[in-house]
């Protein structure tokens, strides 16, 4: 890619946040990933270039030298920052805009810096052989997945109903989504494949932000404002029924879109399960029981049949929930730590620097939050250790996983999809799938963004005690018998 000679026609809209818009090329495995600005800055942009640099540059930093020692380095790719024409830019935000759904328009991409965070192409990766089936990328971002047990924690709901969970409640009588997700986080976290299993069943049932699917690099199943819901389903069975046309789910050579879906499932828990690549095979391991149970999830613990299995240590859930669970003492015990901090800054402007409350992002910053005394000896150090824990755990509950699931084992690769099926089918095997699990969006959450963390939980927890605790647990069928051992995965599907 050749910096200095960019065409905006060779890049194409992949998909955006809150905070970033992304844009992949069309033939190398390459996505830019751009800053967002609220729309009323637009004429007027909050940072100079300079500054933009910089913040890329610290979100590389974080990722690379903070997060990726906590999570995991196999599973992060934290890019590079690089320097764009303007004009490139500013064609590329023109090319895209039609294409931005309504929702995220509150903020308009970045044209005024030049910068931008360049990143492998997660979603159409490298070991994808151009000739063959494309692969599956699947995107979940899992938010929370354990309950604070914190004795800071005023409100006996939050150690019963997850934050998830509680949070659905609100985001709905807020009007941010039309319908509740019934996914639960605590549910994917548990390392229990029914409960995964269940999990997963939900976020495709109600994606919102976290769940989307892309094949061959552009994305076919997604939250879709104001979608007909049937149509969306019907479509993804469409796409994923040439990757399961074989396995244990066969009736007279016709497999079911319920098996298929679960056949999916079974290979997204089982990526999900696994030391982060490879060919699904069997794992070891396994750290901590299963985690505790959120009441609000529609899981029915009777009908775990293989006890609590726990998240393999070396998972990419396990490591994303280890570094979640940094955050001990909860935003009500964080809170006043954050005050003694703030307090000591406007006595000691100067001290910003030292306590690396911006940053820089390197091992100093990762040793003050890895040797935090367990105890509260009242200093400002304790605080900022504290401060800093909490704000990485932050960005583990906010990234999002990418598992890539190439069809087909690597050793045939000369034979083609006709071949594969048949070799598939005669052998009536599950499907073979090679894959890799990496984790995006580890941007450094800002330091003064705790309040507004406080008055968010405040505001969902008591918005849950008002509406959430009298709504009905749910309206869904009743189970099928426990022998019945695919059919608690049934997805409200329309025949296709
Ligand atoms: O606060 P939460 O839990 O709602 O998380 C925010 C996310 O909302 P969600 O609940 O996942 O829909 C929110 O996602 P959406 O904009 O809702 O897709 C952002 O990820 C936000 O992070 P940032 O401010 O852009 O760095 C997230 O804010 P942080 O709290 O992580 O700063
Ligand atoms: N390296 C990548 N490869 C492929 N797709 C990517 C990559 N990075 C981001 N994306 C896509 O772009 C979307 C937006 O990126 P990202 O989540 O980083 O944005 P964000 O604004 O930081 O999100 P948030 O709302 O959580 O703050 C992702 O949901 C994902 O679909």
């Amino acid at each position: 890619m050749e910096l200095d000679k960019m065409d905006e026609n060779d890049w194409r809209y992949h998909g955006e946040g809150n905070k970033s818009l992304v844009v992949s090329h069309v033939q190398l495995s390459r996505v830019l990933r751009l800053l967002k600005y609220p729309a009323e800055d637009s004429e007027n942009p909050p940072q100079t270039p300079e500054q933009a640099f910089r913040q890329i540059q610290s979100i590389v930093d974080f990722s690379s030298k903070v997060m990726s020692s906590l999570l995991g380095e196999k599973f992060i790719h934290s890019g590079e920052v690089v320097k764009l024409p303007l004009e490139f830019v500013r064609q590329l935000s023109i090319r895209v805009q039609h294409q931005r759904p309504a929702w995220r328009c509150d903020k308009v991409m970045d044209i005024y810096s030049g910068c931008a965070l360049c990143l492998p192409n997660l979603t159409s990766p490298a070991l994808h052989q151009p000739t063959h089936t494309p692969p599956l990328c699947i995107e979940i971002k899992p938010k929370c997945g354990f309950l604070p047990s914190s004795k800071h924690v005023s409100k006996d709901i939050k150690t019963k109903v997850c934050r998830f969970c509680m949070h659905q409640h609100y985001k709905v009588a807020n009007g941010k989504w039309k319908r509740r997700s019934l996914y639960c986080p605590l549910d994917l976290f548990s390392g229990n494949k029914q409960r995964m299993h269940f999990a997963i069943r939900h976020l495709i049932e109600e994606p919102q932000n976290n769940f989307k699917i892309f094949k061959g690099g552009q994305c076919i199943y997604s939250s879709k404002e104001g979608s007909d819901d049937s149509m969306d389903l019907n479509s993804l069975l469409h796409h994923l029924r040439p990757y399961f046309l074989y396995g244990n789910n066969r009736i007279n050579s016709h497999v079911t879109g319920k098996a298929v879906v679960n056949d999916f499932i079974q290979v997204l828990v089982n990526a999900l399960l696994s030391g982060g690549g490879g060919d699904g095979g069997v794992v070891t391991d396994r750290c901590g029981e299963g985690r505790s149970f959120c009441e609000a999830s529609l899981f029915n613990k009777e009908r775990i049949r293989h006890g609590s299995q726990g998240l393999p240590s070396d998972s990419v859930l396990s490591r994303i929930l280890q570094t979640q669970m940094l955050d001990t003492l909860d935003i009500e015990g964080l809170h006043p730590l954050y005050r003694r901090v703030e307090q000591h800054l406007q006595d000691f402007p100067k001290e910003r620097t030292r306590l690396q409350i911006d940053g820089p992002y390197n091992q100093a910053f990762l040793e003050k939050l890895q040797k935090c005394p367990a105890e509260d000896d009242g200093s400002v150090d304790f605080a900022v250790a504290k401060v800093h824990q909490y704000r990485v755990a932050m960005t583990a509950k906010d990234c999002s996983i990418m598992v890539a699931l190439v069809p087909g084992p690597e050793e045939e690769e000369e034979e083609d999809e006709g071949q594969r099926w048949l070799r598939d089918f005669l052998s009536s095997r599950p499907p073979a799938f090679s894959y890799s699990v990496s984790i995006l969006d580890l941007d450094p959450k800002p330091f003064d963004g705790i309040p507004r963390q406080l008055r968010l939980d405040q505001r969902i927890v008591s918005c849950y005690s008002r509406t959430g605790a009298a709504a009905p647990k749910a309206s869904l069928p009743p189970p099928p018998p426990p022998s019945a051992e695919r059919d608690d995965c049934t997805l409200l599907f329309h025949p296709v």
